[in-house]
């Protein structure tokens, strides 16, 4: 991986202000909304079948994440889908819950077999089961039997590329460790603290950064999701490391976003742990 090109990721954020649709869940909207303003994009969330297709047009990317569907949040999403998709706008799928529930895994299959969706990005469970692969996802978070090990490495790598080639999507695993798919090439990157899955919203947090990074950098999504998933992790290392003893939960949160809005070029260059598959 060039190191370069993930700080030039980065810079092209900053520069250009990505404007990112995001249709999302409701527990963690406004942390999501804070990390894309802190990285250098800017948010707007609608959900209203008769709204978003004006506000998916004014915008570059979309974010659809099923979290918290609904009936109406999914006409909302088939909608801004459709707008985005003629727009060739940049769409990022989270799958939050796929295989917990049937909306959740029909809704989910449906979006990836009926838009031009651009990066996946959820953690193992939630791929396996886009993949039509046994997955049990327990809820919203990963499965640990799904997890992304060092010994299960040079598969899930397999995996993540022919899903990548299946869908003609960037596929992006996350976890302990993350893995970041096209159909030729898969990376794996040990960034990030295990604190970031013992909070809600990481990874949605996560996928709208992504969103702004495909946005700011169309001609190497792949290059873009990359940046972006270190990035996070490596926010996630900083914020760890800025902890006082009395310091919990709530004060992650707080420096995760700070460590998002103050990350640079060069520290990202520098902090980036990433190797080819
Ligand atoms: N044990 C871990 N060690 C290091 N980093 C982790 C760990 N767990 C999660 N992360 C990081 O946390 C971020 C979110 O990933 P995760 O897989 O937890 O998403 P998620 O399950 O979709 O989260 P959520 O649904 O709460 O938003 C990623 O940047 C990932 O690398
Ligand atoms: C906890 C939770 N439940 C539905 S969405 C969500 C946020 C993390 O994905
Ligand atoms: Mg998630």
């Amino acid at each position: 991986m060039d190191m370069a090109e993930l700080g030039r990721a980065l810079d092209n954020v900053r520069t250009t202000v990505p404007l990112v649709h995001c249709i999302t869940n409701y527990v963690t909207v406004n942390d999501c909304a804070n990390a894309l303003l802190a990285c250098g994009g800017s948010p707007i969330m609608s959900d209203e079948p008769d709204d978003v297709e004006d506000i998916t047009s004014i915008c570059g990317g979309l974010v659809l994440n099923i979290g918290t569907l609904n009936q109406r949040s999914i006409e909302g999403m088939r909608v801004a889908g459709k707008r985005a998709g003629e727009l060739g706008h940049a769409i990022v799928l989270d799958p939050v819950g796929a295989g917990a529930s049937k909306l959740r895994t029909d809704t989910a299959a449906e979006l990836i077999d009926t838009l031009p969706v651009t990066v996946v990005r959820g953690n193992m469970s939630e791929i396996k089961t886009i993949a039509g692969s046994a997955a049990a996802t327990r809820g919203v978070d990963v499965n640990p039997d799904d997890a992304v090990t060092e010994d299960n490495l040079a598969a899930s790598a397999d995996f993540a590329r022919s899903l990548a080639a299946k869908l003609g999507a960037v596929v992006a695993i996350t976890g302990a460790i993350d893995i970041v798919a096209s159909a030729d090439r898969a990376v794996a990157i040990r960034n990030g603290v295990a604190t970031m899955g013992k909070i809600t919203g990481t990874g949605c947090m996560l996928t709208c950064v992504a969103a702004a990074y495909a946005v700011a950098n169309p001609d190497d999504v792949f290059g873009a999701t990359v940046a972006a998933i270190a990035g996070h992790g490596l926010a996630g290392e900083v914020a760890a490391a800025r902890m006082a003893p009395a310091d919990g939960n709530g004060s992650f949160r707080t420096y995760l976003l700070d460590a998002i809005c103050n990350m640079s070029a060069d520290q990202l260059m520098a902090g980036a742990k990433i190797e080819e598959l």
